[in-house]
């Protein structure tokens, strides 16, 4: 998987890219991170990117050309096609069905807009997809296009030890994850749940299936009317709210 990311700020993304799970897969060269600053292809002295908003109002807007010449020079740097994903609030919201689409494509381009935007004619012409990662605004697209390259890279095959996998599975599977806890077993805070220092493997699936089920229940109902559950799920979502409801 290979990120073309055009941004006016590429130390930025790189830092974002360097650390963690996308650092390490970065070097195991499971995937690449590349950044276009549209700055490198404005053609005057002052190198502009960006002109007054048409019609009048505050703000301004990333012109035409430059980003146009980063995407160009982008789409030429490799030899498989991009897919271009332009970040605003205007977007689809990202949910982690199409971070898991968007983990097949051999190559994404993510442009990430500043000041009010950019020109709507270059969307038009160079753009395949608008995602949001939120209903906020922010200062521009480049932490939308960190989500993303986190969020689709930690899928790149390798990218993750066994017990991330692991991790990744649970919330994968449409559900809120369960409570996790490490020693001291006994603690002013409070004490690790039995189940969880019995050693019976099938006890504790059980009681993280109810937890993380439970949890959806009460804080994310949304998200379950989206899944359909199996029998044992809804038996142990049921003990769950029976307890609850005590
Ligand atoms: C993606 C991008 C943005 C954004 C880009 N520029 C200002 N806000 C907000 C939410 N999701």
């Amino acid at each position: 998987m290979r990120f073309d990311v055009v941004t006016l700020f590429p130390d930025f993304v790189r830092q974002c890219a360097a650390v963690g799970v996308v650092g390490r897969a970065q070097q195991r060269e499971l995937l690449q991170v590349e950044t276009w600053n549209p700055r490198d292809y404005a053609t005057d002295n002052y190198r502009t990117v960006d002109g007054r908003t048409c019609g009048g109002g505050p703000g301004m807007v990333m012109l035409i050309d430059p980003l146009r010449a980063a995407l160009k020079a982008m789409r030429e740097a490799a030899a498989e096609p991009v897919h271009v994903i332009y970040l605003s609030p205007q977007g689809a919201r990202l949910t982690q069905g199409r971070v898991e689409a968007l983990a097949k494509l051999p190559r994404i381009g993510l442009l990430c807009g500043r000041y009010e935007g950019v020109d709507e004619r270059l969307l038009a012409h160079e753009v395949d997809e608008e995602l949001s990662i939120g209903d906020y605004v922010l200062s521009g697209g480049e932490l939308g296009a960190a989500v993303i390259i986190d969020a689709v890279g930690r899928l790149q095959e390798g990218a993750l030890n066994d017990a991330q996998s692991a991790q990744q599975d649970s919330f994968s599977d449409g559900l809120l994850d369960c409570p996790h806890y490490a020693k001291p077993v006994r603690h002013a805070l409070g004490d690790v749940p039995e189940v969880l220092l019995s050693g019976d493997h099938a006890a504790i699936r059980r009681w993280r299936l109810k937890q993380a089920l439970g949890r959806t229940w009460l804080r994310r109902p949304d998200l379950l009317v989206q899944r359909a559950l199996d029998k044992e799920s809804r038996a142990l979502l049921e003990e769950f709210r029976r307890e609850y409801a005590q």
